[in-house]
C-alpha cells in the first residue's frame, strides 16, 4: 500500500459531520453497546472530566491554566513525592494501581481469549508509546526493533497510527507504508479505502487496502492555525530576546494544531509561557487549548479528537457494526483518553495505557513503557501467526 498525499479529500470543510457528508456507512453517532460479552473492566471506573468543546480557553477558565500546566506535566520529583506520601513507595503504589489497570502482558492470554474468533483492529499513539519521551521533539525516533514489531503486527491486523503530530512528520518517524496515519490528533487522516474490508475479503483480518482517501475535518482552519503558529513563534522569539526566562520554549506546527513546548523551560517560568499563549489565544475565539505532556496544544474548536478519529476509521473500514471485531488502542497521553473512552463506552475493545506511574484512565489495561509496547505487539503477531498455522 502506497501513501499518496494528494488524493481528493472526502471532506475539506468543517461543516457539521453528518453521515451523508462523510460518505461512511453509519455516521458518527455514539455506538450502541453490542449484545453479548462485555470486555472485562477491572476495579471501579475512574471518571475523566469530559472535554469541553464549545468555547475558548475552557481548560484555563475551569481549572486555572497554571494548575492545568502543572497537573498535566508532573515533574519526576513531584510524581515520586506524591507516590511516597500516599502508599509508602512508588513500587507499592504501582502494584496497587496494576490491580485496576492490569498489565496487558500479564493479561495477554485473557486478551487473546477474548479476541478468539474476532478480527483485531489496532490503533497506536506515537510519542511516549512507540518512541520514548525525549527533550527534543525533533529527535523522538522510534527504534528499528520497534519499527519491525509494528511492521509485523500490521501484516496481520489493520493498524493505524494516531498522533498529535503533523501527519507527514509521524510518517517520517514511522516510515512504514502499510499503515493508516492520522495526524493532528485525528484531524488529518490518510485512508481508508473506499471498499470496506468486510465487503471485500470476509475471511481476512487485513485486506482491501486499496486506494486511500484524505479526510481533514478542520481544513478551513488552516490559515488561522498558520497565523496563530506564526504569532506564538514571534512572541517566544521576542521574549527570548528580552529575557532568558523562556529559554527552551519551542513552537511546533502540527498543521491542524500547534504545540507550544515547555519541557525545557525552567518551571518558575511556565507562567510566562502560559500567559503569552493565553494572551494570543484571546484573539482567536475559534481556537482552543488542551494540555499534553509539557506541551500546550492549540486546536480548532471543532468536536473532533482521537476518539472520533478511531470511530471514523472503524466505520470507514466497515468494522464498526460487527460484534466480531476487537479494537485495541495503545496510548500514553491525555489526548488518548478520548479514544479509550469511545472503546469503553461502546464496548468495542480496550484501551491500553502506557505509563510508568499510576494515573486515572479510561483504559482497561496498562503497559509500563515503549519497550513493553514492543513486547506486546510482537506477542500479538506471534499469537496470530500461531493460530493461522493451526
Ligand atoms: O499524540 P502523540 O503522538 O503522543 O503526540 C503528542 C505530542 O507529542 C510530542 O510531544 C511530546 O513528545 C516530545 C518528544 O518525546 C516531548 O519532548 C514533549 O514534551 C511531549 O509533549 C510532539 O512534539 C507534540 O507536537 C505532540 O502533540
Amino acid at each position: 500500500m502506497e501513501i499518496k498525499p494528494n488524493l481528493t479529500p472526502v471532506l475539506t470543510d468543517a461543516a457539521p459531520l453528518t453521515r451523508s457528508r462523510l460518505g461512511v456507512p453509519s455516521g458518527l453517532s455514539p455506538y450502541s453497546s453490542p449484545k453479548g460479552a462485555t470486555f472485562p473492566h477491572h476495579g471501579p471506573f475512574l471518571a475523566i472530566p469530559r472535554k469541553k468543546t464549545g468555547g475558548i480557553l475552557d481548560d484555563f477558565r475551569s481549572s486555572g491554566w497554571l494548575d492545568a500546566m502543572k497537573s498535566s506535566s508532573p515533574t519526576h520529583n513531584k510524581v515520586s513525592k506524591d507516590l511516597n506520601h500516599g502508599t509508602g513507595s512508588p513500587d507499592a503504589a504501582y502494584s496497587t494501581w496494576l490491580l485496576k489497570f492490569p498489565s496487558a502482558l500479564a493479561s495477554f492470554d485473557q486478551i487473546t481469549n477474548y479476541a478468539k474468533g474476532k478480527r483485531i483492529a489496532l490503533f497506536l499513539d506515537y510519542d511516549g508509546t512507540l518512541s520514548p519521551i525525549v527533550d527534543n521533539p525533533d529527535c523522538a525516533f522510534m527504534s528499528d526493533n520497534m519499527r519491525a514489531a509494528v511492521k509485523k503486527v500490521a501484516e496481520y491486523f489493520p493498524t493505524a497510527i494516531i498522533s498529535g503530530r503533523k501527519r507527514d512528520k509521524v510518517y517520517e518517524f514511522v516510515g512504514l507504508s502499510d499503515l493508516y496515519y492520522a495526524g493532528s490528533h485525528g484531524m488529518d487522516i490518510i485512508g481508508p479505502p473506499r471498499q470496506s474490508i468486510s465487503d471485500d475479503h470476509p475471511d481476512s483480518d487485513k485486506q482491501g487496502l486499496g486506494e486511500l482517501n484524505l479526510f481533514q475535518p478542520a481544513a478551513e482552519f488552516l490559515p488561522m492555525i498558520d497565523e496563530a503558529c506564526f504569532m506564538f513563534a514571534q512572541v517566544l522569539r521576542l521574549l527570548k530576546e528580552c529575557t532568558k526566562d523562556v529559554e527552551g520554549a519551542t513552537v511546533e506546527n502540527n498543521k491542524f494544531c500547534v504545540s507550544v513546548h515547555y519541557r525545557n523551560v525552567d518551571e518558575e517560568s511556565w507562567p510566562i509561557v502560559g500567559q503569552r499563549v493565553y494572551d494570543i489565544l484571546k484573539q482567536y475565539p475559534r481556537l482552543r487549548l488542551t494540555h499534553g505532556r509539557m506541551v500546550l496544544e492549540i486546536r480548532p474548536v471543532i468536536d473532533w479528537d482521537k476518539g472520533k478519529a478511531v470511530t471514523f476509521l472503524l466505520e470507514s473500514l466497515g468494522l464498526s457494526n460487527n460484534d466480531d471485531v476487537l479494537t485495541i488502542y495503545i496510548g500514553d497521553d491525555k489526548t488518548d483518553e478520548d479514544a479509550f473512552k469511545v472503546l469503553r463506552e461502546s464496548n468495542k475493545g480496550c484501551g491500553i495505557l502506557v505509563s510508568p506511574a499510576p494515573k486515572e484512565s479510561n483504559a482497561v489495561y496498562s503497559l509500563r513503557d515503549p519497550s513493553e509496547v514492543m513486547e506486546f505487539l510482537t506477542s500479538l503477531a506471534e499469537w496470530k501467526s500461531s493460530i493461522q498455522a493451526c
